[in-house]
């Protein structure tokens, strides 16, 4: 009979028990392989040591997805997007079914994952959601990724509000569509986000998703996981500025009413290209609503 027990946790060779227990609770907030590998070789890991602690295989051993790879932009081109919200764009490229509604693809771009749909919501919808969301208006939060919680930010110096998901009957028919229309779960949303924004407001470019190595992250992310794609509806029209912008990609969205922009980011990582703001408006104001995805249901 062995006298051996096991450790539930076995430390592998050259690594230590404080460095596995970083990596389980990295993972269980849902940060993928490559970027703690890559996390893992800036803290100065030897290549042969980071793999052994993610259990990956030597390099040039398996034709691993990621192997070959050396720069984080490399990563998003080898490995093809999936388990992330997407558009059925196969059968017929100009118009997709949402249930309810005919919804125009304007344009789409792969890298970074980028649809521009028309027609998303009539112009009743949109005047209906700025007209309850305007007596709940209050100055945005971000989600403050030191502490878990909320707070104001300089960069982001609109107004916003949080409808509960499903709050009413209009609220429940548009996130009925955007699930059909994005190929994911309803229950996966968080509640529809609405922005406005005066003359001289702005957002600054940043990412949705919640940087991985920030304290506040896995308290964020227990809640439905991490954010993998966002839906951008223009309620109204800016006479001037006001753009959706995606610096990595050089491209800008004009707001146009009922229309909306959707990203998505398989992996919390800028290789992913999805650093985008919301750039001043310069005349008239900006009126928006965010769907944020997470990767399971967010309650
Ligand atoms: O105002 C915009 O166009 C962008 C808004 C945005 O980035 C967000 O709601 O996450
Ligand atoms: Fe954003």
């Amino acid at each position: 009979m062995s006298t051996s027990t096991q450790d539930e946790f076995v430390t592998p060779p050259g690594l230590t028990p404080e460095l596995m227990q970083w990596v389980r609770t990295q993972s269980a907030a849902g940060v993928p392989l490559p970027s703690l590998l890559q996390s893992m070789r800036k803290a100065g890991w030897a290549e042969h040591l980071a793999r052994r602690a993610l259990t990956l295989p030597e390099e040039g051993e398996l034709p691993f997805p990621f192997v070959a790879a050396t720069t984080s932009s490399e990563l998003q081109i080898q490995t093809p997007a999936s388990g992330v919200p997407e558009p059925d764009l196969k059968t017929d490229p100009c118009c997709i079914h949402a249930g309810d509604r005919e919804v125009h693809v304007l344009t789409s771009m792969r890298h970074p994952r980028v649809v521009v749909f028309g027609n998303l919501l009539s112009n009743e919808e949109c005047e209906a959601i700025i007209a309850e969301a305007r007596p709940r208006m209050q100055r945005s939060l971000t989600v403050d990724n030191q502490s878990g919680g909320e707070s104001i930010n300089d960069d982001r110096t609109s107004n916003g509000m949080f409808f509960q998901r499903g709050e009413n009957e209009l609220i429940r028919r548009i996130e009925e569509r955007i699930a059909r229309l994005l190929n994911w779960p309803l229950e996966n949303g968080e509640g529809l986000q609405v922005l406005h924004y005066r003359p001289g407001a702005e957002y600054k470019p940043h990412y949705d998703y919640f940087a991985p190595n920030e304290p506040g992250t896995p308290t964020i992310v227990k809640r439905g996981g991490q954010r993998v794609g966002t839906l951008v509806m223009y309620l109204n029209e800016p006479t001037r500025g006001g753009g959706t912008t995606f610096p990595d990609a050089g491209l800008q969205v004009v707001p146009r009413r009922g229309n909306a922009v959707f990203f998505s980011y398989d992996r919390p990582d800028p290789s992913t290209k999805t650093l985008h703001g919301g750039a001043p408006v310069l005349e008239g104001e900006k009126w928006i609503a965010t769907k944020w995805l997470r990767e399971r249901e967010f309650k």
